[in-house]
């Protein structure tokens, strides 16, 4: 038996351990700690919503898996993601029993509402240690909770843990080497959890705290002082809209000198193969192919960071609830919760996140909608094909003094795609009819300062999200579409240059019959194909498209200048309006159906921004061309 053989079979018998809690109570945080691992960690109720596996080794020498859970308020599931944590701790998961210990996270500083599921839980029996995490900001805020007394009143191991600092989760791992061996646990039946009704749960709550905290009404004046500008229903939206200007104004002015250097470098690399190499099929895949195509998309790098940059830095500190609640008003107008508010704007960095993350919506019809309007929101895919589009036919120049246009015209893409989600989200509720609108319900959670080590393991994560793609499906993308466009080759006295009588010339050309009512020539036909299976390479197509359609010898130049002097303004506008709606890529596609369960939802989402799409771009190409452009 091999050491990984031996290790994976001592890992199997390792007993499982359970993180349970309230949602935003730091178990993701206490996850990654004890494991290592990079679980996304975000100051938002509802950020984990599937169940994660890890493993680690105390330092007494211990193995134990560990399962990082949805958050939960109760065991009485009312979502999905709920019902994943409530199946996992009561056992009910096929092939799985109940966790052979469960450690219960409660937010130290919110106890009252946290002590209920605890309660809860222990009905089930299972062995249990209550983990007392985020001391650190009841501390400092003035709660003093008797973590012995506690310990004493609920008859469990209770451990005080800071899952954001270092050594924060020894006593834990103390805790659990103390615990000796497990005996193998079985779940009670669910409904031991209704034995006792809510009201004697809460006076049961009310006794505890009594006897164990003080001056648990301390309240976070910081952020309550925070929130009476930020929730103001005037300086509220203004902030939020400003705020949300400025960060497509950095994606733009930022961004230049790193995509500059980027760009230096990929043209120097072709040039040195172009240089170094005989002219032949192989030089064509690696400079026209491969290095204009993966490199035209590797430009990106920088824009995409920031805007993840911004994103995390909301997430940490705290803000996305705040936007949440400031758009359900504007949000409720067309039907839809505060709470799709986290989906859709999950789908700013890819739809499927976003389409996953609408489990945490309670009613089905708004987890629906919410489902079949997340792609309306641009995702990072999405940034290359506006930004090459911008840079190549927006000029680079200020507006009022103040404002940069094609950061400009960049923000009013991105809110072209929130308002159509907003119409569409209007027209899906009115035809699906149900119940009025209900009352938000949404934790407003303590600001604090972003965590600068998440922030850079999620920028970091991004990257590496991003160079993968770039480096697996990109560059495989790149090579097929390169082999359609060189293969079979020019007839004699071709007059066109060889991309043209190529298989994917006879594509593009098949398909500019369709297309060519919105303004796409045949090149941008071609890129629209391999764009289904992943937006951006629409960007690294028309590279190779425009370096293989070079006459003679020419060095493959820039792609932005190229498409700038063959396309007309209104194809340029036309392509954008395309974007926004952007037919479906197929993996979002895919876990539509998959988080429906049903296949007509794809089909019908996959229509319906076809249909928008097209129409979109007629009307814009038809209405640039009458005003001249
Ligand atoms: N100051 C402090 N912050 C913490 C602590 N634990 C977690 N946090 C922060 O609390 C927020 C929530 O942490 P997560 O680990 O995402 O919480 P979660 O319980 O996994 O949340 P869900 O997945 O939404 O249920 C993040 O902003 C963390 O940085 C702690 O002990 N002290
Ligand atoms: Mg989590």
């Amino acid at each position: 038996m091999g050491v990984t053989e031996k290790v994976a079979q001592a890992v199997g018998r390792a007993p499982m351990i359970a993180l349970l809690g309230n949602p935003n109570c730091g178990k993701t945080a206490l996850f990654n700690r004890l494991t290592g691992a990079r679980q996304k960690v975000a100051n938002y109720a509802g950020v984990t919503i599937e169940r994660k596996e890890g493993q680690f080794v105390s330092p007494a020498g211990n193995q134990f898996r560990v399962l990082d859970l949805p958050g939960a308020y109760s065991l009485s599931a009312h979502t999905p993601d709920e019902e994943i944590t409530r199946d996992v701790v009561a056992g009910l998961r096929a092939g799985e029993g109940a966790p052979d210990l469960v450690v219960c996270v409660v937010d130290a500083t919110n106890l009252r509402l946290n002590l209920r599921l605890v309660l809860e839980v222990q009905r089930l029996g299972l062995p249990m240690i209550l983990c007392l995490n985020m001391v650190d900001v009841a501390k400092k805020r003035g709660i003093e909770i008797d973590a012995d007394k506690l310990a004493q009143e609920l008859r469990m191991t209770v451990v005080e843990t800071v899952a954001v600092q270092g050594g924060g989760e020894k006593s834990l791992l103390r805790a659990l080497d103390e615990l000796g061996p497990l005996a193998p646990a079985a779940a009670r039946p669910l409904a031991a959890i209704d034995a006792v009704s809510v009201e004697d749960t809460q006076r049961e709550v009310r006794r505890i705290l009594a006897v164990v905290a003080k001056n648990m009404h301390a309240t976070d004046t910081r952020s309550e002082k925070i929130d009476s500008v930020v929730l103001h229903p005037v300086v509220g939206p203004a902030i939020l809209a400003v705020l949300m200007f400025l960060i497509f104004q950095a994606v733009f002015s930022w961004a230049e000198a790193p995509m500059d250097m980027i760009e230096g470098a990929v043209g120097a690399f072709g040039g040195i193969v172009k240089e170094h190499m005989a002219d032949g099929v192989l030089r064509s895949l690696l400079v026209e192919g491969i290095i204009a195509g993966v490199g035209g998309v590797l430009v990106f790098l920088p824009q995409i960071l920031i805007l993840f940059f911004f994103i995390l830095v909301l997430e940490d500190c705290g803000y996305l609830p705040r936007a949440a609640f400031l758009l359900d008003r504007l949000m409720g107008g067309v039907g839809l919760s505060g709470r799709a508010f986290i989906p859709l704007l999950s789908s700013f960095a890819c739809a499927i996140p976003g389409v996953m993350a609408a489990r945490t919506i309670q009613n089905p019809r708004d987890r629906l909608v919410t489902i079949m309007i997340a792609p309306l929101m641009t995702c990072s895919a999405r940034l290359p094909v506006y930004a090459l589009v911008i840079a190549a036919f927006i000029p680079d120049r200020q507006v009022w003094g103040l404002f940069n246009l094609q950061g400009l015209v960049l923000f009013t893409l991105y809110f072209a795609g929130i308002f159509s989600a907003m119409g569409v989200a209007w027209f899906m509720k009115r035809s699906l009819g149900g119940k009025r609108k209900q009352p938000l319900m949404l934790e407003l959670p303590s600001y604090h300062w972003p965590n600068l080590r998440n922030l850079a393991i999620g920028l970091w994560e991004r990257a590496k999200i991003f160079l993968t793609r770039v480096g697996t499906l990109i560059l495989s993308l790149m090579v097929i579409l390169w082999a359609l466009s060189s293969f079979p080759g020019a007839p004699e006295g071709a007059t066109h240059p060889p991309i043209w009588y190529s298989f994917a010339g006879m594509i593009g050309r098949g398909l500019e019959f369709v297309f060519a009512p919105i303004g796409f020539n045949w090149q941008i036909c071609i890129a629209l194909v391999p764009g289904l299976a992943a937006r951006e390479v629409a960007v690294g197509a028309l590279g190779t498209v425009y370096a293989l359609a070079q006459s003679g010898d020419d060095v493959a130049s820039a792609l932005a200048p190229m498409i700038a002097s063959t396309w007309s303004m209104a194809t340029a506008l036309s392509l954008l309006a395309w974007y926004v709606f952007a037919p479906q890529c197929i993996a979002t596609l895919s876990v539509v159906r998959r988080e429906t369960g049903h296949t007509r939802y794809a089909l019908l989402m996959a229509g319906y921004m076809f249909t928008l799409a097209y129409t979109a771009s007629f009307l814009t190409y038809h209405i640039a061309r009458l005003l001249g452009a």
